[in-house]
Formats: C-alpha cells, sequence, structure tokens
C-alpha cells in the first residue's frame, strides 16, 4: 500500500475533528474524499502529509510511520495542494512551479536539465506553458489553482494529495483537472464537493461525516440515494450513465 491511515485521531479541545480514520490508497489509484462541509476532509488531509500530527494513530507511507521519515523525505514523496494555496511574493509562474523541486536538490547542487524537464512537463500537463512569464498577482483564481498543481506534478510525487483542487476552475478546466490526476500513474488522495465528478473520475471514494468515515469503496458501491439523503441531506435519483456507465446523480427540485 502507498498511503495508509490507521486510526487517525485528531481533536482541537474537546472536540474531536478526525475520529478513528483508517483506509488504504492503492497505488497508482484517484482515490475521492467526499463529506458535507466541516466533516473533517481537510483536516485529514492535513494528516497525511504531516502538516499536523494526529493525537492518536498513525500516517504510514509504504509501510514506514511518517512521524519517523524526515520533512524532506516527504517532501520527495508527497505533494500536497491545498485549498487555498496562496503565493505572496510576485514570482512568475515558472518561478512558482520551480519551488516543486527544492526537495530534490541540495544547497550545493545546480539546476540540471532534469529539473528543467520536470518544470516544464508540469506547466504542459497543468496547460500553463503558455503564461509561464506572467505575474502571479497577474492570474485569475483558476490559473492560480493551476500554477498550484503544476508545482505539486513538478516535485515528481508518488503521492499527490488535492483538497478541492477543481475550486475556482470553469469547467473544461475542471474536466481537464480530474482527467489529468486520474491519468497519472501515481498515488492520489482528492478532496471533491462535486459528487459527479467523483464518480466519473475516482477509482474508489470514502465518505466522511462528523470526522468518521461513513462508507467507502468504488463509486457505483457507495455512491446511492440513501447516502444521499442520509449524509449529504439532499433527495436524489442515481441510475448508471449510459455514457460512462458509473453513477450519475440527478438531484431533485
Ligand atoms: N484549526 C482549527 N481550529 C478550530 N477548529 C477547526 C480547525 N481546523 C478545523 N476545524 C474544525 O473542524 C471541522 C472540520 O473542518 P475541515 O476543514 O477539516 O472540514 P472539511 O470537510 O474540509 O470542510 P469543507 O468542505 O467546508 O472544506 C470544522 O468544523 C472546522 O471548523
Amino acid at each position: 500500500m502507498s498511503i495508509t491511515a490507521e486510526n487517525l485521531v485528531w481533536r482541537i479541545g474537546s472536540r474531536t475533528i478526525v475520529d478513528g480514520v483508517s483506509f488504504a490508497a492503492e497505488p497508482g489509484r484517484m482515490l475521492g474524499l467526499l463529506g458535507p462541509n466541516g466533516s473533517g476532509k481537510t483536516s485529514l488531509l492535513r494528516l497525511l502529509t504531516g502538516l499536523k500530527r494526529p493525537q492518536s494513530g498513525r500516517v504510514l507511507l509504504d509501510g514506514s510511520d511518517l512521524a519517523s521519515l524526515g520533512a524532506r523525505t516527504v517532501a520527495r514523496r508527497v505533494a500536497f495542494v491545498e485549498q487555498h494555496a496562496t503565493t505572496s511574493a510576485n514570482l512568475r509562474v515558472v518561478d512558482v512551479v520551480r519551488l516543486g523541486r527544492f526537495p530534490h536538490r541540495s544547497w550545493m547542487s545546480r539546476w540540471t536539465h532534469a529539473d528543467d524537464r520536470a518544470v516544464d512537463e508540469a506547466l504542459q500537463r497543468a496547460g500553463m506553458q503558455d503564461r509561464r512569464n506572467e505575474r502571479w498577482q497577474s492570474l485569475s483564481g483558476g490559473e492560480k489553482q493551476r500554477t498550484h498543481i503544476a508545482r505539486a506534478l513538478a516535485q515528481t510525487p508518488t503521492e499527490l494529495i488535492l483538497d478541492e483542487p477543481t475550486n475556482h476552475l470553469d469547467i473544461q478546466h475542471q474536466i481537464g483537472v480530474l482527467k489529468l490526476v486520474a491519468s497519472l500513474p501515481i498515488t492520489s488522495v482528492v478532496a471533491l464537493h462535486d459528487l459527479n465528478h467523483a464518480a466519473m473520475f475516482c477509482d474508489r471514494v470514502i465518505v466522511m461525516q462528523q470526522g468518521r468515515i461513513v462508507a467507502s469503496g468504488p463509486p457505483d458501491a457507495v455512491i446511492s440515494e440513501t447516502l444521499l439523503r442520509e449524509v449529504f441531506s439532499v433527495e436524489a435519483r442515481v441510475e448508471a450513465s449510459p455514457h460512462h456507465h458509473r453513477p450519475h446523480i440527478h438531484y431533485l427540485r
């Protein structure tokens, strides 16, 4: 297994935000993390990347406890795009993406062709190659998001953690980013609000409610009218799409 959570618990004061979460992300597959607002998705993703430490339980990367691995070792493997990722300095797009190469370089090593290749490929994949010389402050919200995704790809991670990566994106780029992530030969854990997109692109999904996992498995086994009613409080009809054969949700008015 690539990334595994074992009975993770994270509390703030007396409030338990992540409540005994266990799962294993399959290598090379896309795992969707679903759940209503405040159900603990972002908190869980921050535990998976080591940005937060659990009060109990552990995260394993190929069997090694994340807490025992150095920050640099983790950064070489795990890339994280946060929900409200910002970059304060007025860098060019290409400079932001180059930041993704830092975990791979020592303080005295020179910038290499391999670094350039990784940056170019990441810009290309995120659809930002044409804007590589533009200033960060001049980008739209969606372009900033794609630049952060390019930075994460330039890190050449084996695990990619994305918190609502389609936020701010127009529909073409939402589909583009999800297609891209699904096609990458790396393990990804992706928090998503659009359940139809999750059903279309994820190999498996986990559904959270009040800090706990309440359902997990392939989308067609998990996304049901009962789950939509009980967890998301919406009435809907779910059918297998005649186009892509994954579940498709019709929300009722
Ligand atoms: N640093 C913090 N201090 C206090 N409460 C926090 C903190 N971080 C998270 N929480 C609380 O934990 C709960 C879960 O938050 P989290 O951001 O993990 O949920 P989420 O599922 O990602 O939500 P959303 O879909 O709205 O992004 C929320 O009620 C939030 O207010």
